[in-house]
């Protein structure tokens, strides 16, 4: 199932890709144009959701080391049932453009491919949090997993999450994961080279973006 009505776009990648700062960038233009009429919001968690937000807080915790994959991979699905039914449908029905930072894809590459689930057993277990609801568009920044955690290690000031901390070779097999999923679905997708300068990276993900709500129209 598409998003029915609104537009919905998610932006995804591996950590340190430059998701949130583009988005940001994204989000001062688009709001110009749009107005009340964009929503942007992020996983886990989400904008004006209470629970899922603090589903986040538990999910992304350091104190939580020994949290079991499985838990890990349900806890994700469950802020994201609430993120749609709180969030994500209500500015869909009302005709809105969504623009959120990470979805569905996060857990296919990292629970799927880095924790090593499966990408089937995530897309069954997510299938019962979405109802099939799918992004109309994914913007997919592709970094190598080196570059991306070495930018979170010496430039980020906000705080590193519990996945930060993982050994490459978990952030590997997430890249590998994206990369698998954007090739099998080129169509959704929209691969831009995230180890671009920024600017760069910006002015194709805002080209991409700007084609999406244009073709929606
Ligand atoms: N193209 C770029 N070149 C160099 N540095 C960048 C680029 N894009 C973002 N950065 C820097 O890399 C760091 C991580 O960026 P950002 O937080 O936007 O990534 P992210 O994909 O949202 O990461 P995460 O998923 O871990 O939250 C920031 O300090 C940001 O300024
Ligand atoms: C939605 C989602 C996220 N993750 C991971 C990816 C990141 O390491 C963190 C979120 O941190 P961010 O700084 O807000 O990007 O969570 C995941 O493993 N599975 C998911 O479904």
């Amino acid at each position: 199932m598409k998003a029915m009505q609104g537009t919905f776009i998610s932006f995804e990648g591996p950590d340190g890709a430059g998701k949130t700062s583009v988005l940001g960038v994204i989000k001062t233009r688009l709001q110009a144009q749009l107005g009340d009429d964009l929503v942007v919001t992020r996983e886990p968690g989400g904008k004006g959701s209470k629970i899922a937000e603090a589903i986040r807080d538990v999910v992304l915790d350091p104190a939580y080391p020994d949290m079991d994959v499985r838990t890990e991979a349900l806890l994700y699905a469950a802020a994201r049932r609430q993120h749609i039914l709180d969030t994500i449908q209500p500015a869909l029905a009302a005709h809105k453009v969504v623009l959120s930072d990470r979805y569905l894809d996060s857990s296919v590459a990292y629970q799927g491919g880095g924790r090593q689930l499966g990408v089937q057993t995530i897309l069954e277990l997510n299938q019962f949090a979405t109802q099939g609801l799918v992004p109309d568009a994914t913007i997919y920044l592709d970094i190598d997993p080196e570059i991306g955690l070495q930018r979170i290690q010496t430039t980020r000031t906000d705080e590193i999450n519990r996945l930060d901390q993982e050994a490459l070779a978990f952030h590997q097999r997430v890249t590998q994961a994206y990369r698998q999923l954007a090739q099998a679905e080129p169509q959704r997708i929209k691969v831009i080279d995230a180890n671009q300068p920024f600017d760069q990276v910006v002015a194709a993900a805002w080209q991409a973006v700007e084609q999406v709500l244009t073709e929606d129209k």
